[in-house]
C-alpha cells in the first residue's frame, strides 16, 4: 500500500464556475452526493474518486462573502480553515467569461494561506476556441502562483482524466480514507457512518486516535411509516478501556454522540431517523485483515 495516495481536495471559484459539474465528471455517476445536501460536516464530502493508486475525496465549502455579521465572519473563517486543511485547493475559472474581481478575490484569499498545492482549472473549454483558451490560460496564470493550470471540459469529458491524475499526484501517501467497493454504491451509509465517527471522536480524539471505526449495519424505513428511518450502527473500538471512554460515565457520552449525530444525519437525509448505536470491542481490528474487511477497509 505504500504507493497509495489519499487525501482531500476542494474546488473553489465563483458561482457557476462549473465546480459541481466537474465534481460529478470526476466521480462518475457512482457516488456523487448531490449539491442539494446541506452542509452537515465540517468538510462536506461531495464525492470520492476511487482509483487503483489513489483515493481523492472532494469536499465542498460555501462561498466566501463580504462578512456583514459575526456569523458571516465565522463562516468565512470556516471556509478558510477548510482550504487550509485540505491537501489540494483548485481554483476554477470558466473559459468563457473574463477573469474578474471575483476570481482575483478568491485567488488572493488562497494565496494568503501560503499553501503549496494550489491548482488552477480553466473550466468549460468546449465553449471557446483555441485562441480564446490560450488567452484565458494566460489571464489565469496572472491570478497567482499555481502548481498547475489545467484546462478541462467536464461536459465534453476533455482532460478530466488528466485532472484526476494531477490531483492524485498532490495527495499525500496514505491508505484509503474511505471504504472502497460495495459501500461506495451507498454513499449515504458511508456519510452516516462518518457523521457518527466524527461525533464519537469529539473531545476524545487524542485518547482514541485511530482506534475507532463505525459501521452502519442497516438503514431501513420503519414499517408502515415513510417519515422514519431506522439506522443501526456499531462503533468499533480496539480495547475495553476505549469502550469505556466512548460510553462515558453512565452512558452519558454515547447518548450525546447519538443525539449529535442523529441531528446531523436527519439534516443530511432530510428525514427523521431512529438511531440505534452500539459500541463493540473488536480486538486489534487494525491489525486483523478479516475485521478490517468487515469494517469496510
Ligand atoms: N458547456 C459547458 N458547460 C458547463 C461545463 N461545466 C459546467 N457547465 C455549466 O455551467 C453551469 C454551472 O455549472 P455548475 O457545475 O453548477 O457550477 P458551480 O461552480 O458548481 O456553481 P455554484 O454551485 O453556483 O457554485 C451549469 O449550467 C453547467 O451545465 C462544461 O464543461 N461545459
Amino acid at each position: 500500500m505504500s504507493d497509495f495516495h489519499a487525501g482531500f481536495a476542494c474546488f473553489v471559484g465563483r458561482p457557476n464556475a462549473g465546480k459541481s459539474t466537474l465534481t460529478n465528471a470526476l466521480v462518475g455517476t457512482k457516488i456523487a452526493i448531490t449539491s442539494s445536501k446541506p452542509q452537515t460536516t465540517r468538510h462536506t464530502v461531495r464525492g470520492i474518486v476511487h482509483r487503483p493508486d489513489a483515493q481523492l475525496v472532494l469536499v465542498d465549502t460555501p462561498g466566501l462573502h463580504k462578512p456583514r455579521t459575526l456569523l458571516g465572519q465565522r463562516l468565512n473563517d470556516l471556509v478558510r480553515t477548510t482550504w487550509a486543511e485540505v491537501d489540494v485547493v483548485a481554483l476554477c475559472v470558466p473559459a468563457d467569461e473574463p477573469v474578474g474581481r471575483g476570481d482575483k478575490f478568491i485567488a488572493d484569499e488562497i494565496a494568503g494561506l501560503k499553501k503549496k498545492n494550489v491548482l488552477a482549472i480553466v473550466t468549460k473549454t468546449d465553449l471557446v476556441d483555441k485562441k480564446r483558451l490560450a488567452e484565458q490560460l494566460l489571464a489565469v496564470s496572472r491570478l497567482g502562483e499555481f502548481a498547475e493550470i489545467v484546462p478541462v471540459s467536464a461536459k465534453a469529458g476533455d482532460q478530466v482524466d488528466l485532472l484526476a491524475d494531477l490531483l492524485a499526484k498532490y495527495l499525500p501517501e496514505s491508505p484509503p480514507l474511505y471504504p472502497d467497493g460495495e459501500l461506495t454504491d451507498e454513499p449515504e451509509m458511508v456519510m452516516v457512518a462518518e457523521l457518527i465517527r466524527e461525533a464519537a471522536l469529539e473531545g476524545v480524539r487524542d485518547e482514541l486516535p485511530h482506534s475507532l471505526a463505525v459501521v452502519v449495519e442497516e438503514m431501513e424505513p420503519r414499517e408502515g411509516r415513510d417519515d422514519l428511518l431506522d439506522v443501526h450502527a456499531t462503533v468499533f473500538v480496539e480495547r475495553p478501556s476505549q469502550k469505556a471512554i466512548v460510553l462515558g460515565a453512565g452512558g452519558e457520552r454515547i447518548k450525546h454522540v447519538g443525539s449529535t449525530s442523529r441531528r446531523q444525519i436527519e439534516a443530511l437525509l432530510g428525514t427523521r431517523i431512529f438511531l440505534d448505536l452500539r459500541v463493540k470491542v473488536a480486538k486489534d481490528w487494525q491489525r486483523d485483515p478479516r475485521q478490517l474487511r468487515r469494517l469496510g477497509f
